[in-house]
């Protein structure tokens, strides 16, 4: 792939531009190889069984432009000429001077975001929403973010400074919204997000719905998975399907043989909007997902309605981090949670501390009593975890839960080879049985990992 914007320096997001793609996946794969090196395992007899080596699978590849499905832009210039774009990476961030770089052309947009782009910046002139100045801290209109569905659907959000200019856009979405579905590219979803803070963050918290019914059905292995406005998805859809339906695969494949694990109980921990839970949710599986952000719970709990799955795959607000403490209700008003920013990074009210980690007692925890304030879901032991946590990891709270549990299977996804690999490192009985590289996220040194581990 070859980009102007990087070649001009206006853009440097994307690292590895210009370098051939087969080898980006080559490169990727040896990262990811190399970072989990102390655990990978050579075959061996334990107890008269023989174990085969870790098996690790070709890299899953992705098509090299053209791969995402959610943009969020910058909005600069003025409300006659809208950029749609980025800040001058060139520019220190406090002392910025406003320029912005219009990127409504990125190669690494799906097919059809262009035309929703194009049809925003309109929007924007015609209800005169003037652009956030971030050296001079005037202005109304900070962000725009898109997000395209498989069945060419959108959901824009317009990030706002305040609600002054909140009128002029509500006047503004039909025109907007006739014009996309003239388009082909129907907006099922339009909000207004506040961000009053002069912060470099995409979103606020504030949510405010200007029009349609809040969900966006992004259509993966015939699953139509519901997601709202704040809610988490894998930017990459294509490899998301890949990485979903090889979840699936690999579970199925380890339940069954001499040596398969009856598989009933599924958690998937970090569930977002549920992408796992409901590709492993089988006719006699119960599945429970947790995860921190309550508009996508809302999300996934949608969708488990709407496939008619409700009684057997359930979700609720949570921390992950103590989803394996079973002495302790993990009540999600115990804990002060601060928005994740765009690295990852969480700012917890409260840290895991030696005390937290005492009261963790898995060895019995499995075959406690249910906790009675629990739902069905997770009422017992599950015999597979998923876990898909941010780029800082499951953490020492969880991994050394787990390595304490029953849980027999656990597959983890994750996009930090490096914290991944701290966190099997706390995890010595599980055997690490098979790996693959999934590229979601071409032109970057980053890429998603999935290991299936099992308990020796
Ligand atoms: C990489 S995303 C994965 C989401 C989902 N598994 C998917 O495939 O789309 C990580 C998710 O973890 C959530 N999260 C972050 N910290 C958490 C915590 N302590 N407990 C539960 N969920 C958390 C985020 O809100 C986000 O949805």
């Amino acid at each position: 792939m070859q980009c102007p914007h990087f070649d001009a320096g206006r853009c440097r997001s994307c690292a590895l531009m210009g370098v051939p793609y087969a080898e980006q996946l080559t490169r990727a794969d040896a990262e990811v190889r190399g970072q989990l090196s102390a655990h990978l395992r050579q075959a061996e007899t334990v107890g008269g069984d023989a174990l085969p080596e870790t098996r690790w699978e070709a890299p899953f590849a992705s098509a090299e432009s053209g791969f995402r499905n959610k943009a969020k832009l910058v909005v600069t210039g003025t409300a006659a000429a809208p950029r749609l774009g980025i800040l001058d990476p060139n520019q220190h961030p406090k002392h910025h001077d406003g320029t912005g770089h219009d990127l409504r052309d990125c190669g690494l947009y799906a097919p059809g975001m262009q035309t929703v782009f194009d049809a925003v910046a309109r929007s924007i002139s015609r209800a005169g929403l003037t652009p956030y100045h971030v050296g001079a801290r005037t202005g109304e209109l900070k962000n725009v973010i898109v997000t395209l569905s498989p069945d060419a659907e959108c959901m824009v959000r317009f990030v706002l400074r305040s609600t002054a200019e909140l009128d002029a856009l509500r006047a503004e979405v039909p025109t907007l919204r006739g014009e996309l579905a003239a388009a082909g590219v129907p907006a099922v979803v339009v909000t207004a997000n506040l961000l009053p803070a002069h912060v470099a963050l995409p979103e606020g918290e504030q949510e405010i719905p200007l029009a349609g019914d809040r969900t966006l059905t992004m259509r993966l292995n015939g699953i139509g998975l519901r997601l709202r406005p704040q809610g988490f998805f894998q930017t990459n859809t294509a490899v998301a399907s890949a990485l979903y339906a090889d979840a699936a695969q690999w579970v199925d494949e380890a339940s069954s043989g001499e040596h398969g694990v009856a598989v009933r109980r599924v958690w998937d921990l970090y569930c977002g909007v549920g992408g796992f839970a409901f590709h492993l949710a089988g006719e006699d599986r119960e599945v429970w997902g947790q995860e921190v952000s309550a508009e996508a719970v809302a999300a996934a709990q949608a969708t488990a309605a709407a496939l008619g799955l409700a009684h057997r795959v359930t979700f609720d607000v949570g921390d992950a981090t103590a989803a394996l403490s079973f002495g302790k209700p993990s009540s999600p008003d115990t804990l002060s949670f601060g928005k994740e920013s765009d690295s990852g990074a969480l700012s917890f009210g409260k840290e895991s501390s030696p005390d937290t980690l005492s009261r963790t007692t898995p060895q019995t925890a499995p075959d406690e009593a249910p906790d009675p304030r629990r739902g069905d879901g997770h009422a017992q032991a599950p015999d597979v975890v998923v876990v898909n946590p941010p780029r800082r990891g499951i953490g020492a709270e969880l991994s050394v839960a787990l390595e304490a549990s029953g849980v027999r299977l656990v597959l983890y996804s994750s996009c930090n080879a490096k914290t991944l690999a701290q966190d099997l490192a706390r995890m010595p009985s599980y055997r690490l049985e098979r790996a693959r590289v999934f590229d979601m996220f071409p032109q970057t040194a980053h890429a998603e990992t999935l290991v299936l581990l099992r308990r020796r």
